[in-house]
């Protein structure tokens, strides 16, 4: 397929980074007047501002003083803005603020739009999959059953234990649940790329430097590819081919994008797709509101515009 031979660089060679920080701008909120110059003590904090016209900024717990990051969450506070202690920890944050090796050390410039880039990947693509689980399990109720049956059978009836979790890959009705809810409600709607040189896709000549959106929600609901039941919730389509679905072409299906730039949390999040799954399906059952209202609407991710209103009961 012609779309292989695209790539994410520019023509010069140079990185273009989708989710660079600017870019993400009309989506931050400012920053209270109140709280600039007020010290690293206030602990994590979501609003973002833009680090290039003032002074503090405070990405998550991470605060950026006159050029230095500070963690400022819940670890360590101090009064004393202007000689703090970093504090880090192993998570990513910790080992971006620390990671010496091969004098890679990231510039703060380039640490606070990797911490924007993780919050707004790493978060929003997650609970928009967990999100739209629910709505489609609330319309499926056997499938609730089938995942609380084989969450019985894999894990037990026992707690889920954390230091554990060599169990959650054998939760393969799970994954095909999660496949076909990424399929139908594409938690990442697109992906975009930059012809690097002059192609043809069908009779549609492509000019060099093209920027290109692919189409990842009209390649999950076209029939041609998939059959005539492109736009039901059948989750068995992952159950012999769990990689593809039965899409008629090996390309037709990416939901984490492909080749050199994919998704690099996707690990990540099957895992913790499966443990909320599991720590919510064995306590709860999940019924779709009379006033649920169905507004899909992509807004950079694919998301429900009034919300989810679910009834909840215990199991
Ligand atoms: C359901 C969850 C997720 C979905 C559907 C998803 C989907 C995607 C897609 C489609 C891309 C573009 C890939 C391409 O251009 O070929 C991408 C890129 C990326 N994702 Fe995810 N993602 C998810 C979760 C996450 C998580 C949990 C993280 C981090 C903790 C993450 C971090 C990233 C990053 C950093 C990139 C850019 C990679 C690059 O350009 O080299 N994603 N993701």
């Amino acid at each position: 397929m012609e779309i292989l031979k695209l790539r994410n660089e520019t023509p010069d060679g140079s990185s273009s980074s989708k989710f660079n920080g600017h870019r993400l701008k009309p989506f931050l909120e400012p920053f209270p007047t109140s709280d600039v110059g007020g010290g690293p003590s206030r602990g994590p904090c979501l609003p973002l501002i833009d680090h290039r016209s003032r002074k503090w900024v405070t990405v998550m717990d991470l605060t950026i003083h006159d050029g230095k990051a500070t963690r400022s969450g819940n670890a360590k506070k101090t009064k004393q803005p202007h000689n703090v202690v970093l504090v880090t920890g192993k998570d990513l944050l910790g080992i971006m603020l620390h990671d010496n090796s091969k004098n890679k050390k990231l510039s703060v410039e380039e640490l606070v739009d990797e911490c924007k880039t993780l919050f707004f990947s790493g978060h929003e693509t997650t609970a928009l999959a967990l999100t739209w689980t629910l709505f489609l399990l609330a319309l499926h109720p056997e499938w609730q059953n089938h995942l609380r049956e084989e969450i019985k059978q894999v894990i037990g009836e026992g707690e889920l234990l954390l230091n554990d979790l060599t169990n959650i890959r054998k939760l393969k009705k799970m994954g095909w649940v999660m496949n076909e809810v990424l399929r139908l409600y594409s938690a990442a709607p697109n992906v975009q790329r930059q012809a690097r040189e002059d192609i043809q896709v069908g009779e549609l000549i492509i000019p060099s430097g093209t920027n290109i959106w692919v189409d990842l929600v009209g390649m999950n609901h076209d029939s041609d590819l998939w059959g005539n039941d492109v736009n039901e919730f059948k989750p068995e389509r992952f159950k012999d081919d769990t990689l593809h679905g039965g899409c008629k072409h090996k390309m037709g299906y990416l939901p984490f994008g492909f080749g050199g730039r994919m998704c690099i949390g996707r690990n990540l999040t099957i895992m913790e797709y499966k443990i909320v799954l599991i720590l919510l399906l064995t306590r709860f059952t999940f019924t779709l509101s009379p006033s649920y209202i169905h507004s899909p609407a992509i807004m950079l991710s694919l998301r429900p515009t009034n919300g989810l209103p679910l009834i909840v009961q215990h199991v």
